[in-house]
């Protein structure tokens, strides 16, 4: 495996220009590595130990208990070398935007196509993916080689409304940043943010804004446009295309040009972007693959269009925020050596709007930020599906193994010399954009984005690594993007419950890591992908580690040595040396105590709840009983969420049965501990079921927010009745299995 190399300092160098990028190994590498050896004999000696009991067990049921936690053990300890595969070659780079000069011309920048997602007005509000749309429109980059799509799965002639008041509006917009160097060119973000308003241009502008945004939330509100807000023909055609029959699930395709940059200017009388409208057509007999059958089409239209070589993917929530993340791009793409083995650059996704301790975890630090580094240090970033620069050759086949598309019109090296607007061009682009016309091709198998996942992100960056593409992973100290993250906790569990069925319907498929992944990737990125493919497993340990001891110490059955057995010291020494462990990775990555308090909290809760259902979900679906989709994640905020979201208060609200199992362990972790004390109170014999205690004490604080939920609140948040008194009397059937089991 080839390690990091420091390429821009090379060049630098030897031949005296300024370095466009650097990369780091990060500093705390020999301490993972030889923690890692370390903790790997602990994990060795607990083995060593368990076999022993197991073997050693007197009766059938500690037979099964030993076999349990050994089984827990076990995933335990794989889910350990998987996260080492990371802590070994991290790194760490660097990019000089402000070097690109000396090195590229502005006339010789390549063009970059933007694909914007959507998928239902009244989930995703059209006014957050214009924002989206404005934010990326406003990149410090040549207007003329910028191309906005914005793909509408919901098929909704309001998505378009909205993006008619856009383009108009962006002819303000555009040189309003430029003008006056503005770096949050999100116009919703900046009018919220402390900008100076002391100017008139700036009271202007606000005031087109917010003119912009009533009419569109207006249309959105009623469900319709209304004839005073159509102002022209062309407008009015544009709409009759909405025929009494259309749905967004059986409709034909919708291509609408709104902006095109050798036509439109803006106030000051420069061209500006393109900006595209399109819907694929819908069919309710043809499977269209979510989101990557959208990426397809749109990687289509845009080759028939504008065929730039670099592709940003955007979800609709997920605004720019640095306009010069372009230009960091180039820092490495300019590089020909890069573009020839790279297949992205991802930038990973941060979050606006968390709460101070982030209660539900939702910046996903080590997904989209720690991780990321391990895995561009062996070669190749996961993919995050949105924030991330797409070399578009690295959709056609491996970098020595090029796969033609079926026509030429969408070979990455195809030119196109015709204007976007004229009739072969957009004739052709509703042709590609057919739910047919992926038939009997390789789409989504061999080229473009890959089905057979709900998670197409992961599974196409793991796709094109097993193809021999390296990629990188770039994290700037300004957030190059931000997004919203679900607010309640029934939203937080769904999203993940979607990635659990889609992580397994990767490692339990032919292109598993462990049978198709090991022959390409060598033995660590496999591991890695791995922790990934096999994420829902988590949960067999946190159940155990749930329920298990603490149903021993109700019933005094002891399951973990002794104090005074010198077994007994591997127990402390795992548990902190892997809490310490995360702990330190997560303040490394601009966390604090309280949040990674949360986050350890979550994990523990996902175990209990979405993992569970993920992974019956995807048997279910396996089985052919269940054909469930992909559920959008919410970005509509309601406002008495929002604002106990903004105190730390969890919200239950729901009577999700996803609730039941996490309440479960709440009460039992209760019961047995304060059991346990009354036993240690009476008989002050603590050594035999320290362990145990400790668990359910750390279970029992982890837990409050729960108790709170279910006893003390009585806001629209708490825990629904009915949850907990299915729960209690779950709990007591628990309880009197166990009694009879340990009896
Ligand atoms: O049929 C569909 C379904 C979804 N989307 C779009 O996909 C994006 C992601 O959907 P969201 O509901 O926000 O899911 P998240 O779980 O927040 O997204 C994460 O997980 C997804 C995979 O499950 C990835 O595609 C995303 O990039 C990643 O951010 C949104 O822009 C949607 O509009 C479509 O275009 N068509
Ligand atoms: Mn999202």
């Amino acid at each position: 495996m080839e390690g990091p190399r420091p390429k821009g300092c090379t060049t630098a160098q030897t031949i005296h220009i300024p370095p466009l990028h650097t990369v780091q190994l990060l500093p705390i590498v020999p301490f993972n590595r030889i923690f890692a050896l370390v903790y790997l004999c602990a994990v060795l000696a607990l083995f060593y130990h368990h076999l022993q009991t197991l073997l050693c067990s007197t009766t059938l049921v500690s037979f099964f208990i030993n076999l349990i936690l050994f089984i827990s053990d076990l995933v335990l300890a794989f889910m350990w070398s998987t996260a080492q595969a990371s802590r070994l070659y991290p790194i760490q780079r660097k990019e000089f935007p402000e070097n690109l000069d000396n090195v590229v011309k502005r006339s010789d920048y390549p063009a970059v196509d933007v694909i914007i997602c959507t998928a239902d007005p009244t989930r995703e509000p059209p006014m957050s993916v214009v924002n989206t749309a404005l934010s990326v429109m406003a990149y410090d980059y040549p207007t003329e080689k910028l191309s906005v799509y914005v793909s509408d799965d919901g098929g909704s002639a309001l998505t378009l409304f909205a993006f008619m008041e856009a383009a108009k509006f962006a002819a303000h917009w555009l040189p309003f940043c430029r003008e006056n160097n503005i770096v949050q060119r999100n116009p919703e973000s900046y009018f919220e943010s402390n900008y100076s308003s002391s100017s008139e241009a700036v009271e202007i502008i606000k005031i087109m804004y917010e003119n912009m945004k009533m009419r569109v939330e207006h249309v959105v509100e009623k469900g319709k446009i209304g004839d005073e807000y159509i102002t022209s023909d062309e407008e009015r055609q544009a709409f009759n295309q909405w025929t009494h029959n259309f749905t967004s699930q059986n409709h034909p395709t919708v291509i609408q040009v709104l902006l095109a940059n050798n036509r439109s200017k803006d106030v000051t009388g420069n061209f500006m972007p393109n900006l595209i409208y399109v819907s694929r057509e819908k069919s309710s007999t043809s499977h269209h693959h979510f989101k990557a059958g959208a990426l397809n089409v749109l990687l289509r239209v845009s080759a028939v269009m504008t065929n730039a070589p670099i592709i940003l993917t955007l979800d609709c929530d997920m605004y720019s925020n640095d306009p010069q993340t372009l230009l960091r791009v180039l820092c490495y793409y300019s590089d020909p050596e890069i573009r020839s083995k790279y297949s992205y650059v991802q930038f990973p996704q941060h979050f606006h709007g968390i709460n101070k301790n982030d209660i539900y975890a939702c910046q996903f630090k080590r997904l989209f930020a720690i991780q990321p580094m391990g895995f561009d240090g062996l070669g190749g970033s996961n993919n995050v599906g949105t924030n991330v620069f797409f070399s578009r050759r690295a959709f056609f086949g491996g970098p020595s193994n090029f796969i033609s598309p079926e026509i030429p019109e969408l070979s990455p090296d195809h030119l196109v010399d015709k204007p976007i607007q004229s009739p072969e061009v957009l004739a052709l682009a509703c042709h590609v954009a057919g739910c047919n016309y992926e038939n009997q091709c390789a789409w989504g198998y061999k080229m473009g984005f890959r089905y057979g996942s709900l998670v197409e992100d992961f599974f196409t960056g793991y796709q094109l690594r097993c193809e021999g593409w390296r990629s990188m992973f770039c994290n700037p100290d300004r957030p190059a993007f931000l997004g919203n993250a679900p607010i309640s906790l029934v939203d937080l569990l769904n999203q993940l419950k979607r990635w659990a069925v889609g992580v397994f319907e990767v490692g339990f498929s032919k292109y598993s890591p462990m049978i198709y992944g090991i022959r390409r990737l060598g033995l660590l990125m496999t591991l890695l992908y791995s922790q990934y493919a096999f994420w829902p497993i988590w949960s067999i340990p946190i159940t155990t580690y749930a329920f298990l001891p603490q149903l021993a110490l109700i019933n005094q059955v002891r399951v973990f040595p002794k104090v005074s057995e010198p077994w007994f010291l591997l127990y402390p020494f795992l548990f902190l040396g892997a809490y310490w462990q995360d702990y330190f990775d997560f303040v490394s990555a601009n966390g604090t105590f309280q949040m990674w308090w949360n986050d350890q909290r979550i994990w523990t809760i996902r175990g209990l709840t979405c993992l569970w259902f993920g992974s019956l979900e995807f048997l279910l679906k396996s089985l052919g009983i269940l054909t469930h989709g992909f559920s959008l994640t919410s970005k509509v905020v309601d406002d008495e969420q929002s604002k106990r979201y903004d105190q730390g208060i969890f919200d239950f609200g729901v009577p999700s049965p996803m609730f039941v199992p996490l309440t479960m362990a709440a009460l039992i972790n209760l019961v047995s501990f304060i059991m346990g004390l009354a036993e240690v109170v009476k008989s002050s014999n603590l050594e035999g079921l320290l362990i145990q205690m400790f668990i359910a004490g750390f279970g029992v604080v982890n837990c409050w927010p729960i108790y709170e939920a279910m006893v003390f609140r009585k806001d629209k948040g708490k825990l629904p009745t009915k949850i907990t008194l299915t729960a209690a009397f779950l709990t007591w059937a628990l309880y009197i299995a166990a009694s009879f089991i340990f009896k």
